[in-house]
Formats: structure tokens, sequence, C-alpha cells
């Protein structure tokens, strides 16, 4: 079972889709191979209304065209009259539960969150207008393709890497989001003391975070090895009862040196 599961995606696995063109060496997602499938999932009444009344003012489109959309949001958030300390970019968010706790708990940080299923935009513009929060943006895009179209180097405070699809299957580890090309790709996002908080409740993958993000000479890690769950990161619903049942969860930090 997946972190997002327990809060009400799609019972689809992505590892039942078989994907069977090989990557290409020394490119970090060759176009055949996502860390994503597009699942079914119904759209609520609800995450459909929040799509249409929110949708507008908090969605960025995805566009090649916008090469730093740090410094887009910042100019449209100032002209509203705000404007934030730190931007911090999440990288499927699933339902949002932890980005807009987070969001409330950092006013003064924009958050930019990456998620490609419909369901979870309109969840998390839900949650946004039940808690009245105002410093998330979102793009409903792969992340990937966000990254290295619009995201500047070194434009970015942090990244939240939440239980990323752990793509359990052997012939499947390829699909994993954290290999080291992206690793790379996304520390040179980074600004200098910048941070990447990763966590997983599948240990393969937390070693293998472990290795790719030991192994980026940009990154140092905050702890010996993992690190202790950072307070503002949520326990999901899931890992409460994967925690109360012995399960192990990873958290990982890493700095831009
Ligand atoms: C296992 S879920 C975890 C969701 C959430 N972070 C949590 O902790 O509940 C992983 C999510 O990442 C999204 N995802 C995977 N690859 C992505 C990509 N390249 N761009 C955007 N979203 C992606 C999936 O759609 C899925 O919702």
């Amino acid at each position: 079972m997946m972190a997002g599961q327990a809060n009400g995606e799609a019972a689809e696995h992505p590892e039942q889709v078989e994907e069977h063109q090989p990557p290409a060496e020394g490119v970090p997602f060759p176009r055949a191979v996502r860390s994503f499938v597009t699942r079914a999932g119904r759209v609520t009444t609800g995450q459909a209304r929040a799509l249409a009344d929110l949708g507008p003012r908090y969605i960025v489109a995805y566009d090649p065209g916008t090469p730093d959309l740090v410094a887009a949001c910042a100019t449209s958030a100032q002209a509203q009259g705000k404007t934030y300390e730190k931007t911090v970019l999440e990288i499927g968010f699933g339902m949002g539960a932890a980005t807009a706790h987070i969001a409330g708990l950092q006013p003064d940080t924009l958050f930019i969150g990456c998620e490609v299923h419909e369901p979870g935009v309109g969840a998390l513009l839900k949650s946004m207008g039940e808690q009245n929060l105002d410093n998330i943006r979102i793009l409903q895009h792969d992340a990937v393709e966000v990254l290295a179209k619009m995201i500047a180097p070194a434009s970015l405070d942090g990244i939240h890497v939440f239980f990323p699809d752990p793509w359990h299957k052997k012939r499947h580890n390829k699909r994993r989001l954290l290999q080291a090309p992206f690793v790379r790709e996304l520390a040179t996002r980074l600004k200098p003391g910048g941070y990447i908080h990763c966590a997983t409740d599948w240990e393969p993958y937390a070693q293998q975070m472990l290795e790719v993000l030991g192994a980026e000479p940009l990154l140092a890690n905050s702890a010996e090895g993992y690190a202790a769950k950072p307070e503002y990161r949520p326990l999901t619903k899931f890992e409460l009862r994967g925690l109360k049942l012995g399960h192990g969860v990873w958290d990982l930090v890493f700095r831009k040196v």
C-alpha cells in the first residue's frame, strides 16, 4: 500500500502498469519512462468546485517560456501586495495534506507544488479554501519537465519529495524519481544552504535515496545517515497506521553546499 491511498487516491496501483521501453543511458527520464502513470480517479463535487473557483488563481500553466518560475511567482505576488521570504518546491503532493499543513505553519514561504493527478490538485485547492491559504501555487504537470524548463538555477530555498512512488518491482526501479541525474538537477536549482527533504516508507528506496543524495557533490547530509523527522512534516493517517504496525519511515535532509 502506498502513502497516497490512505488519502483517498485512486485504488489503481501505478505498478500494475507494464512498461516495456528501456531507458536511454545518461538521461534522467527519457520520455518513454516517467515516474508516474496517469491514474483514473474521480474528481469529487467539492474538488470540482475548488478547481473551478480557486484554480484560476492558484494553478500556474506549464510554460517552458517562463524559465524562472520563482521570480514570476514573486512578481505576481508583489502585485497583490505580498512578499515571500522563501520558496519551496514540492514534487508529487498527492492529495496535498502535507502541503496544506506546512503552508499553514510557514505563511511567509511560497510553496510551489507539482502533481499530475487531477483529484489531488482539486483536493489541495479545496484545503486551501477551507484553511484560507494563499501561499501555494500548483502546476498540474510532470515535475521533471517543470524543473528542467521553469526552475532557474539557485532559485529554491527547499525541495520536498514525500513518499514518491516506490516502484517496488525490480523492472520498474528505473521509474523512481530519485536517481543520480535528477538529484543533480534538483541540487542545481537550490540556493546555497537550501535543503532537499525526502521521506519514504519503502526501505530499499530509502537506501537508494541515501546513496544517490550522498554521492551528489553539491549536497551534504544534515544528519549521520537518515534524519529525524522534521517537525513541520505531518504524520499522515497512513503513516501512523504503518508505524503502529511497526513499519518504518525514513526521512532524509540534505543541504546544498
Ligand atoms: C505515492 S504518492 C505520495 C503523495 C504524497 N506526497 C503523500 O505523501 O501522500 C506519489 C505522488 O507523486 C505524483 N508524481 C509522481 N511522479 C510525478 C512527477 N514526475 N511529477 C508530478 N507528480 C508526480 C503521483 O501522481 C502521486 O500522486
